[in-house]
């Protein structure tokens, strides 16, 4: 059985129809990409997955158990951690009490020796304030408060969006290490290339609907598609 089953799901925002018949399936450890342009319809599923959206049918699985009607606070206590596009980090307490924080509303929470593990950046700016850390170290931030809830499907939204390259690369090095680690990746990211390097299988969304999902050499190897739904991204 895998981690993640989606099966057939409608998500409407009022009467706009904007999902339609989404199925994917994410397994234990893999890093997954879900792609597509602008208005593609990733962050509704993302969101959809997470329960900040209700899907109007279809069905979604989390580590066997049926979440599709679950509020999001639930879901995330279930070990399924939406890190949305925003961050959200807290700007007026620093890197470490942001952690606590997080770490409070936890079932079993990590230690943070584990955490600095992972991030040893975010170990040397633990006394900064969240408003002093660049794009790169909120973001690291971010993915950090879903490891210390021990989430074991953490869900990205746009996790590289204005960051430089080389913070790009430790942060796809980060989420390699926590699938290494055993924890599950879905990401959605405009960077089409980092998304595809770090992910082992991809789906691609074009207006709502699902057009391609495998893994991610086997979409490289079909330029028709990736130019005809990814276009210049690609
Ligand atoms: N709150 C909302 N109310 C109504 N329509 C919305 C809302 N949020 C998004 N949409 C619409 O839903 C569609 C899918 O948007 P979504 O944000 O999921 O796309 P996306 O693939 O994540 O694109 P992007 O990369 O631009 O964020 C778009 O047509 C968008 O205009």
């Amino acid at each position: 059985m895998s981690l993640l089953e989606v099966d057939g799901i409608n998500t409407f925002y009022g009467d706009s129809h904007i999902l339609f018949d989404v199925s994917l399936e994410v397994k234990e450890n893999e890093v997954v990409a879900l792609l597509g342009r602008n208005g593609a319809g990733k962050s509704t599923l993302l969101k959809t997955l997470a329960g900040a959206l209700t899907a109007r049918s279809g069905n979604i699985t989390f580590s066997g158990t049926p979440i599709q009607k679950m509020p999001a606070h639930l879901i995330a206590r279930l070990g399924l951690q939406l890190v949305p596009e925003e961050r959200r980090v807290f700007g007026g307490i620093t890197v470490h009490e942001n952690l606590k924080l997080a770490a409070m509303t936890a079932k079993k929470p990590l230690s943070f020796s584990e955490i600095y593990r992972t991030f040893p950046r975010l170990d040397e700016r633990r006394g900064n304030k969240g408003r002093e850390l660049s794009g790169g170290e909120q973001q690291m931030v971010a993915i950090a408060r879903a490891m210390i809830r021990d989430a074991q499907l953490i869900l990205l939204d746009e996790p590289f969006e204005g960051l430089a390259p080389l913070i790009v690369r430790d942060l796809m090095n980060i989420c390699q290490d926590l699938a290494r680690q055993g924890r599950t990746i879905v990401v959605v990211e405009q960077n089409v290339a980092a998304a595809l390097s770090m992910a082992d299988r991809c789906y691609l969304l074009n207006t709502g609907h699902i057009v391609f999902g495998g893994a991610s050499e086997e979409l490289q190897s079909k330029p028709e598609i990736m130019n005809r739904y990814l276009g210049a991204a690609a």
